[in-house]
């Protein structure tokens, strides 16, 4: 059997724009659990938001992660799930990845808010398999609920699931897409290279 020598990071978003909770995510993830980098994978076409009128197009929002992690050299960007055609789903992305890279131990980073559906992905015995899931809690969600999801994926699918001492961080891309909408200031939550962004771009306002 081949030792693995790298530990990976997966940071998998629609990033519609990104921001710090996804940032500070990240950095955690990696410097809690040691990992060698992480990869900011934005999603081409996510299955489960298919229609996003208004929105930031593919290649905005690969521009804005780019723009939000060049200063950190523990961040990558990955185009694996950045194509227009077809949905991108994490099974097959995971597949790809391990096939190319068998010495890579992949972990798959996400809000709670996203292990409550981690069940009705696709494939999730096979993804479970092909990565450890990390966790953070998100939208003040118990420790209590957060430990007994943790429990219950464990047992149904045999995950292997680290959950990461992050604070609480009340931010979502869906509430600065209203603040860009009602002229509110992004300041402090989003990159000022990706302020800037999408101020030249006009990306998200009503005019
Ligand atoms: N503030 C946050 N704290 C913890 N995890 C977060 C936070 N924001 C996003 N995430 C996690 O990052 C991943 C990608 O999130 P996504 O790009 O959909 O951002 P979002 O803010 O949830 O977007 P939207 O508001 O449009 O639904 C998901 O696993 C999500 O749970
Ligand atoms: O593969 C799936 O079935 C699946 C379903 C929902 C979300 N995901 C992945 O989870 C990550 C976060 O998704 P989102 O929608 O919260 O930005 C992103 O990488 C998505 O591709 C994957």
């Amino acid at each position: 059997m081949v030792g693995k020598c790298k530990k990976k990071g997966i940071m998998g978003g629609t990033f519609d724009p990104i921001h710090i909770g996804h940032l500070i995510l990240g950095e955690n993830a990696c410097l809690q659990l040691g990992l060698d980098s992480i990869l900011f994978m934005p999603s081409g076409n996510p299955p489960h938001k298919p229609h996003r009128p208004g929105r930031a197009t593919t290649m905005q929002r690969v521009e804005m992660v780019r723009l939000a992690i060049e200063d950190n050299p523990h961040f990558e960007l990955s185009l694996a799930e950045t194509h227009d055609q077809g949905y991108t789903y994490t099974e097959e992305t995971l597949r790809r990845l391990t096939a190319e890279n068998p010495d890579t131990d992949y972990y798959f980073i996400m809000g709670a808010d996203s292990l409550f559906q981690f069940e009705h992905w696709k494939g999730p015995e096979e993804i479970c398999r092909l990565a450890t899931l990390v966790v953070a809690v998100r939208d003040h969600v118990s420790e209590e609920k957060l430990d007994a999801q943790i429990l219950h994926l464990k047992e149904i699918l045999g995950a292997r699931i680290e959950k990461l001492d992050t604070p609480n961080i009340d931010i979502s891309s869906e509430t600065l897409r209203s603040w860009i909408a009602s002229g509110h200031s992004l300041r402090y939550y989003v990159p000022n290279p990706v302020i800037s962004y999408i101020e030249e771009q006009r990306i998200y306002s009503r005019n």
